[in-house]
């Protein structure tokens, strides 16, 4: 059974959206709404905690009503960065992150992210999986990795695989590949609005 109290929620839209051709991802119009208001709209469904990890337009973050936090370590690091700053400001024992540009990402995440723990004390993180594909954004971590991301980055890593393969970790199936689907240029954003 899940236990709320223990886990945080950060939606990840620190990014610099690159293939966007810069543009805030998280800020993007999809539906009416900027994309990282859909990701807290599904994790209002699963989690009291949440927070968005941001580096820029902070204040229009700021306006969803959440804590916005920064990444503490510079240079646009890669996702670990956004994940490094919450557990840097939560106090949860775990932390989910999600990325701002998976719209429809499965309204279970957390509950199934979770359950491994229940059966595994040691176990450190899990990461979600369709189709036998990782999705390591969709990750679900002991806060006390805090200082493991740290090195890591530190030492100019960046990848998530690289990272937690160093952990005791779960890889936890999902059955919906569509729900992972992820957008990085506009032109994704505008067939996705087309589709759906
Ligand atoms: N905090 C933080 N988050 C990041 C960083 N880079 C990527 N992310 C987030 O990680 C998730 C997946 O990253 P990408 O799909 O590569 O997004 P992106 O880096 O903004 O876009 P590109 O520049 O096109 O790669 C998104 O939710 C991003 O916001 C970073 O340097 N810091
Ligand atoms: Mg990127």
């Amino acid at each position: 059974m899940i236990d709320k109290e223990q886990i945080e929620a950060v939606i990840l839209a620190g990014g610099m959206g690159r293939r966007m051709g810069g543009v805030d991802k998280g800020l993007q119009t999809f539906k009416n709404a900027p994309l990282a208001l859909h990701a807290l709209l599904r994790l209002q469904q699963q989690l009291d905690y949440i927070c968005i990890n941001a580096n820029r337009n902070l204040g229009a973050y700021e306006g969803f009503g959440l804590p916005v936090v920064c990444d503490r370590l510079t240079d646009y690091q890669g996702p670990l960065a956004g994940i490094h700053a919450a557990m840097s400001e939560s106090s949860a024992p775990f932390i989910l992150s999600v990325p701002c540009d998976v719209p429809f990402f499965p309204l279970n995440l957390a509950e199934k992210l979770y359950a491994p723990f229940e059966d595994d004390p040691q176990l450190e993180l899990t990461i979600a999986s369709s189709q036998g594909k990782s999705q390591p954004v969709f990750m679900m971590a002991k806060s006390h990795l805090l200082m493991s991301i740290e090195d890591f980055l530190k030492r100019g890593e960046r990848k998530i695989d690289k990272w937690y393969a160093n952990h005791r970790h779960a890889l936890v199936e999902f059955d919906d590949p569509a729900a992972f689907h992820n957008v990085n240029t506009l032109q994704e954003l505008a067939e996705l609005e087309k589709q759906s």
